[in-house]
């Protein structure tokens, strides 16, 4: 389950569990009360399922205190909920009263057509017969034969009186035929050309450069971390011996995070810059939690590499084991070609320019080796800890660093980082990156969009698998929408599918476009540093958007040139570093199924056909030994 989505969730549990019957200095309106007692309920449930999904209590109460100070948010997700509720039985009433008329029709036409039938009526069976046939036109045959049905049918098969299914359960709708809604789509990225544009933005680096300390501080200079949470966060990691992560706390929720002081998994936020909407994706810097990272990277349009300047740290990361090397080449290798470089702890450093200088200087010229353009990088000297140059360098702690720079700040970068271009008239691919038990008896997956669009009660293909599942919310930037575009980073909400089918890696799909399944394909990949060559028949595992899997390396088809991909030798023994070659990958069963199982296939497509989808990275014993392209898939 997602931190992010535990801590969402505790968001209502957490108020009204603190605070149930006292809440502040504050009076609670009558619709309050009524929302804290409904949100109480919500809270008994959150925790037995919590519970039942395996989290200890310290993790809830963890997960509760972090958002213990977030009551207008949660006031606001009550009454939200109680406007849904609301509609949905709005419409119900609706619906039965459309029921309900088109019964007293049916009714009338049947007693006409049954009075029109029955012998002992003659004189109406003329009238009636011929008012039927000149009077009901096109529709008459299917009437005349329903009429017959109807006399026989169980009323109760109308749901007249029932009282049907809780509102909750209620199917959702499609509101848009699919030319109105890409018509729609396109309006709205055209009027979001002129207002702020959603980007989203991973964030990178080697263990401990301070990324999760840079988007906390950045977060609370933006105002989206209050006074009173950043002295919650402060208590609390200086209780636990933990001061200095204080800013972290924010992005690193769980409580072994907190206690070990790193990033395990991807932590989402959502910030504004004067023109840009920017979903954040907080990676783990360690090299043990490097999946999770790729899961992250997989999902981002440009990334914030954030680097270490004090003595010793920036080499120490940007050597051979060092992430942040690795982490570049991973993030190009997924496409994102736009990325910031913030160099951090200047104070360590005394604010030296030629330290920042030198810095620049390595890693400018690793970002050339590694296929970015200058163009598309840029670098900001930063001070996460103190909030230097951030939003802007006022303060004592800026006065050393403005007299000799005066470039953008970070805000000023992340304000300019190009949104990417959307694709919405490809077919819909979802691939699910994080699976959790949503509220209200739906299932939330999360991920990003890869071509297409979808919207509520769109019915979706679930692959592999023959399943499907229909989309009953779709939350983006922490709002419900009716539907989503290519590039969005989500939350869909699906009812009925039974859990079991929903799993990190599928993809859902429209039914009329599947993607296609693969488990061997050809593909051109990019050799690393690897310290031992490649030869056909290598064991790796393949990571495909959030999902890794066991897979060989079956045959080494070709060697390339890496300028014009031109055939350099057919059929090599080995590949070495630095190689560019075309080979055939395999997939294989997990050690778990069995030794005569067969690999469970993965939703593929070609690079040629969508770029996302078409991309894999092939790592062994824990490196990262290439990246690639999907040429061909063979079965
Ligand atoms: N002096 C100084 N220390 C900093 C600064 N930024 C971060 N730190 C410290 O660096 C340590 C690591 O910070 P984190 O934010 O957890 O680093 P991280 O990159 O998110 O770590 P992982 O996600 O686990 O890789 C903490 O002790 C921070 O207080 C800074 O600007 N100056």
């Amino acid at each position: 389950m997602s931190r992010h989505r535990i801590v969402r969730n505790m968001n209502i549990q957490d108020e009204l569990d603190a605070d149930a019957g006292d809440f502040g200095e504050e009076e609670l309106t009558p619709e309050q009360e009524e929302q804290m007692a409904y949100g109480l309920e919500q809270v008994r449930h959150i925790i037995g399922s919590e519970r039942e999904s395996g989290l200890d209590d310290e993790t809830i109460k963890n997960a509760l205190w972090d958002q213990y100070f977030d009551v207008e948010r949660t006031v606001q997700l009550l009454l939200e909920e109680q406007e849904r509720r609301r509609i949905a039985q709005e419409r119900k009433a609706a619906k039965q009263q459309e029921k309900a008329e088109k019964l007293a029709q049916h009714k009338k036409v049947a007693e006409t057509a049954s009075r029109a039938a029955s012998p002992s009526a003659k004189g109406a069976n003329k009238s009636g017969a011929r008012g039927i046939t000149s009077t009901k036109v096109t529709a008459a045959p299917t009437l005349i034969r329903n009429v017959v049905d109807q006399r026989e049918l169980d009323m109760s098969g109308l749901n007249l009186n029932d009282d049907g299914p809780a509102v909750d359960e209620e199917p959702p709708k499609m509101t848009m035929a699919r030319e109105k809604l890409l018509e729609e789509a396109r309006k709205a990225i055209e009027a979001s050309e002129s207002r702020k544009r959603g980007v989203s933005l991973v964030v990178i680096g080697h263990v401990d450069a301070g990324k999760s300390t840079l988007m906390g501080r950045l977060l609370y200079e933006l105002g989206r971390i209050d006074e009173k949470r950043r002295i919650a966060n402060e208590r609390g990691s200086n209780k636990i011996g933990k001061g200095s992560f204080s800013w972290a706390w924010e992005l690193d929720g769980t409580q072994e995070e907190r206690e070990r002081g790193i990033t395990m998994d991807i932590a989402q936020q959502s910030l504004s810059t004067p023109h840009r909407q920017i979903t954040i994706l907080d990676a783990p810097g360690h090299k043990d939690f490097i999946p999770n990272m790729i899961s992250g990277a997989s999902q981002a349009d440009c990334a914030l590499l954030v680097v270490d300047a004090s003595t010793g740290e920036f080499e120490a990361g940007f050597e051979r084991g060092g992430q942040t090397r690795e982490h570049l080449l991973l993030v190009r290798s997924l496409g994102v070609s736009q990325v910031i470089i913030a160099i951090n702890k200047l104070d360590m450093v005394q604010w030296e320019q030629s330290r920042y200088d030198e810095i620049l200087g390595q890693i400018q010229l690793f970002l050339l080796q590694s296929g970015f353009q200058q163009s598309k990088t840029s670098f900001v000297p930063v001070g996460a800890m103190s909030g230097v140059n951030l939003v802007n360098r006022r303060g004592p702690d800026a006065a050393a660093l403005s007299r000799w720079y005066s470039g953008p700040t970070l805000v000023d970068l992340l304000d300019m980082l190009k949104p990417p271009s959307r694709n919405i008239t490809a077919p819909l691919r979802f691939p699910i990156s994080n699976v959790f038990k949503g509220q209200r008896s739906a299932y939330a997956l999360q991920g990003r969009i890869c071509g297409g669009i979808v919207q509520v009660g769109e019915r979706l293909r679930i692959l592999p698998g023959d399943e499907s599942a229909l989309v009953k919310y779709i939350e983006h930037e922490e709002e419900n929408v009716e539907w989503a575009t290519d590039g969005s980073n989500v939350t869909l909400y699906l009812t009925g599918v039974d859990p079991v089918h929903l799993n990190v890696g599928s993809v859902l799909c429209p039914p009329s476009d599947v993607v296609p399944l693969a488990t061997v394909f050809t593909a051109r990949v990019l050799i690393f540093d690897v310290s031992v060559p490649i030869t056909a028949g290598a064991s790796v595992e393949l990571f495909h958007q959030a999902h890794d899997v066991p897979a060989s390396i079956s045959k080494l088809l070709a060697t390339l040139d890496r300028a014009n991909g031109a055939v350099i030798r057919k059929n090599p023994r080995v590949l070495t570093k630095g190689a560019s070659a075309e080979v055939h990958i395999t997939l294989r069963s997990s050690a778990y199924s069995g030794p005569n199982a067969r690999p469970r296939p993965i939703p593929l497509e070609t690079f040629a056909v969508n770029k996302e989808m078409g991309r894999v990275l092939i790592r062994r014993e824990g490196e990262t030994i290439a990246a690639g392209v999907v040429l061909e898939i063979v079965s």
